[in-house]
């Protein structure tokens, strides 16, 4: 579902990401954790086509990122900074409007927004402009927009930042609800305690690099620590000594 070999990515001189191999299944929530500025949005936006890698390649849903990236973008929903809502349009008609850009009809349109209305509650959202919107309820049409053409591969960075306690429960209930429904989720993240919840596996980053790959479980057993927080600082920790030499 998805499969990523030795991408890189630079901005000028800067290198963001430096060769990442990793490959994900359907049915799985895959976690991308690092600190600011490791690499995760410049990851998630080069797998949704936003971006152009500049070394390497990699295919989300048996199609690749670069030559196909139209097929692609059919087939994922990206939630990734700024929210872009237009202000005047209603939770309903924002729904509408994207559910047209994906050539859904009105009738399946309608249907996907009922879906999303049981799945993430936005009785209080789908009639009212959204300029309105406290910020939780904003990113609840967020992730309810780029799920409305009911993709298999869904791309979250940092989706719960910025949620209150319900918003951030109905979005994470929903995540391992897809994930029962066999759609691959890769969720970026610093929260420790989001990984250790959602995740089956996930990828350590730092500095653009791919440190370690595994189930948290795993991460803590061959850290030696006690519990995801050490082992992450400790895997960061070993790669700037390193970089030292
Ligand atoms: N357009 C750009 N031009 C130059 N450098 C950039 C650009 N976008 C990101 N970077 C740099 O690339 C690196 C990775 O950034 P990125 O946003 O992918 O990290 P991140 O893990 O998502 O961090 P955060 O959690 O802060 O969003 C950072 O050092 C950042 O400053």
């Amino acid at each position: 579902m998805l499969d990523i070999r030795q991408l890189g990515k630079a901005y000028g001189d800067f290198q963001a990401l430096r060769s990442v191999t990793l490959q994900a299944q359907a049915g799985e929530v895959f976690g991308l954790l690092g600190a600011n500025g490791a690499g995760k949005t410049t990851l998630l936006r080069t797998l949704a086509t936003l971006l152009s890698p500049t070394s390497g390649s990699a295919s989300v849903a048996g199609f690749d990122i670069v030559r196909q990236a139209p097929q692609v973008r059919a087939r994922i929903g990206l939630v990734s900074g700024g929210m872009g809502l237009h202000d005047r349009l209603t939770g309903r008609e924002t729904l509408r409007y994207f559910a047209s850009l994906y050539g859904l009809s009105a009738e399946h349109a309608e249907e996907r927004i009922g879906v999303l209305d049981e799945q993430l509650d936005l009785r209080d959202l789908l009639d009212v402009r959204a300029g309105g919107f406290s910020t939780g309820m904003k990113q609840k049409i967020v992730v309810a927009r780029a799920l409305i053409h009911d993709p298999p591969v869904l791309l979250l960075d940092e989706a719960a930042s910025g949620l209150d306690v319900l918003a951030r429960r109905t979005l994470l209930d929903l995540v391992l609800t897809l994930r029962s429904r066999e759609r691959l989720i890769v969720y970026s993240t610093h929260v420790m305690s989001e990984v250790e919840e959602l995740c089956d596996r996930l990828a350590v980053i730092s500095g653009g690099e791919v440190l370690q790959v595994g189930s948290a479980a795993q991460l803590v057993a061959e850290s030696g620590e006690k519990n995801l927080e050490r082992a992450f600082f400790k895997l960061l920790s070993a790669q700037q000594e390193a970089a030292r030499g």
